[in-house]
């Protein structure tokens, strides 16, 4: 049994937002108001709530957020043409349009429809591009949102072997090149990996993005390793868990994130802070422009 730590996300995400808020209102003193648009389509309970966040969480901060909502049986070409209607509006920084979406629509092709310029998520094909080359991009949110708990609460991973479960767009694979940019060494498991425990009890940083109801138990974690769980998964007595065992994981670790109240309030934080990043760069090129 070790002394751990228990990662307050919330609390993290409410100092990042608090942050965010007194720069939004410098901004708005310059005239910029920064603009979140987000789509849903269909009305998944999960999906809803989510964006009942991301919503609530801009207003928080001072950053105009509009919702379009979208029938679930919309058609494709419907979809991409009131996305290419956002990227022409200038008033609009930031486009984001809620996963999963339905099964008729290629999610692929919605999202590389999204100006980059615009696309808080990070998803789109050219900050996917810069994010592996090391240039400047918008950073899928979650992966964000972990480096910065990591961050804030003094936890380098230089030089330290983190291991990476999941090989998600959204998070697995974004995460991985995030840790190998601040100079972890990488290792990356999914659903075909062999003797998975093999490499989990390796890591020194442990990401956990499985999306199996707590699967990770004290025989994969190493003594007094750093443990994030990624998941959100509702069990069937109606408890939201993560991915790992906390009660039984977390005495062997050093730190470890809850659920809820870990990872995903940093997700809804770190869109908030692309949106003002883009909402800058779009006034600095406006300017620059005339
Ligand atoms: N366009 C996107 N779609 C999806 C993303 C995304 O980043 N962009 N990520 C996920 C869902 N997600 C945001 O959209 C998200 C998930 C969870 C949370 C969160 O705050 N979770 C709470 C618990 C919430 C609950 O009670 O159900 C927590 O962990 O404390 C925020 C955002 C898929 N789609």
């Amino acid at each position: 049994m070790m002394s751990y730590r228990i990662i307050d996300g919330k609390a993290i995400a409410q100092q990042v937002r608090d942050e965010l808020k007194d720069e939004v209102a410098r901004l708005k003193k310059q005239g910029i108001v920064p603009g979140l648009t987000v789509i849903l389509v269909g009305n998944h309970p999960a999906s809803e709530s989510y964006v009942r966040g991301k919503m609530r969480a801009s207003e928080e901060v001072g950053i105009r957020s509009d919702l379009i909502r979208m029938n679930e049986d919309i058609s494709p070409q419907e979809l991409l043409a009131e996305v290419r209607k956002l990227n022409d509006d200038p008033s609009v920084h930031g486009i984001l349009v809620q996963l999963p979406l339905p099964r008729h629509i290629d999610a692929n092709q919605v999202i590389a429809t999204i100006s980059p310029e615009k696309d808080v998520d990070g998803f789109t094909p050219v900050n996917v591009g810069n994010l592996v080359i090391g240039q400047d991009a918008f950073y899928p949110c979650t992966p964000y949102g972990i480096m910065e708990l990591l961050k804030r609460i003094g936890i380098s991973v230089e030089g330290k072997h983190a291991v990476v479960i999941g090989r998600s767009n959204i998070v697995g694979k974004p995460m991985s090149i995030l840790l190998q940019r601040a100079n972890a060494t990488v290792t990356m498991c999914h659903s075909r990996t062999i003797d998975l425990p093999s490499y989990t009890k390796q890591a020194d940083i442990l990401i956990a993005a499985v999306g199996r109801a707590e699967l990770i138990t004290s025989e994969y974690v190493k003594p007094g390793a750093v443990v994030i769980d990624v998941g959100i998964n509702r069990r069937e007595d109606g408890k939201l868990v993560g991915d790992v065992l906390f009660a039984e994981v977390a005495p062997h670790c050093s730190a470890i994130t809850p659920v809820p109240g870990g990872v995903g309030p940093m997700t809804i934080a770190m869109l908030l802070k692309n949106t003002v990043k883009s909402a800058k760069m779009h006034h600095r090129s406006a300017s620059s422009n005339g």
